[in-house]
């Protein structure tokens, strides 16, 4: 079975963006559960554009299923992870300005710095995935590195898939089953939609979990607006 942990990144951009606390972070990560998501991630950045380190220490107790912490383990961010103590650290190399996470860690070049971070988190008993593109060698690194799970980084498949070209699948696979044969566990995520994650699924051998927040809150706009409308004109009749 393959986990789906809803990202609620953009849930705090929305937040963020009148200053108050609508809509409420946490309250918002409590409901999804209830509607049967398998876990909650989040990506607090450095510059708190959305998420906040705060908003991850409130969640902490409120996240009974699995709590996913994604970021680039700069001190702030290893502090953060270590005090929350989340089932799992996906480990993350985006770059402050960056508007979203552009790439996957280069395993072999990070290696003594990686096998650090990993083996300082893992001591603490929070499991590591670390986001990689779908490239062999990435995957054999994150295996020296002593990484429990990659996250492999979904973007290109999800924009060629877009074009139509379902070849793009393949270096996905590649990937997945080489994690497969070296015991590492595989997740996925960037720009995963109800488009293309039945054909991403239905590919990715041994897929045990997906983090999804853009097109996700963004289908849930579409496919609540018309609800929300009917019960404005309700309420002005
Ligand atoms: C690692 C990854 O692909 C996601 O966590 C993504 O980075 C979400 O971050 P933003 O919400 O800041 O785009
Ligand atoms: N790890 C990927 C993630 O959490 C969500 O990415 P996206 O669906 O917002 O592109």
């Amino acid at each position: 079975m393959t986990k789906l942990s809803v990202n609620i990144n953009k849930i705090a951009t929305l937040r963020n963006s009148r200053g108050g606390n609508t809509p409420n972070v946490v309250q918002f990560a409590k409901d999804v559960q209830r509607f049967g998501a398998q876990g909650v991630t989040v990506h607090p950045r450095p510059d708190e554009r959305h998420i906040r380190y705060q908003d991850t220490r409130d969640l902490k107790s409120e996240v009974y299923t699995e709590f996913n912490v994604e970021g680039n383990p700069v001190k702030s961010f290893m502090d953060l992870v270590l005090e929350v103590k989340p089932t799992q650290v996906t480990l993350v190399p985006d770059a402050v300005d960056a508007l979203t996470s552009n790439a996957g860690w280069d395993t072999i070049k990070n290696k003594a710095f990686l096998t650090e971070v990993i083996t300082e988190f893992k001591s603490h008993g929070i499991r590591t995935s670390i986001f990689v593109d779908p490239v062999l060698e990435m995957i054999e690194g994150a295996k020296i590195i002593g990484a429990d799970r990659v996250e492999l980084y979904t973007e290109s498949f999800a924009h060629q898939y877009s074009l139509g070209n379902e070849k793009a699948i393949k270096p996905f696979t590649k990937a997945a089953e080489l994690s497969n044969e070296l015991g590492i566990g595989v997740n996925a995520g960037h720009d995963l939609s109800l488009d293309n994650i039945k054909f991403f699924k239905e590919n990715i051998p041994g897929l045990l979990e997906v983090s999804i927040g853009h097109a996700l809150i963004s289908e849930s706009l579409y496919l609540g607006i018309e609800n929300v409308v009917q019960m404005y004109l309700q309420r002005l009749k």
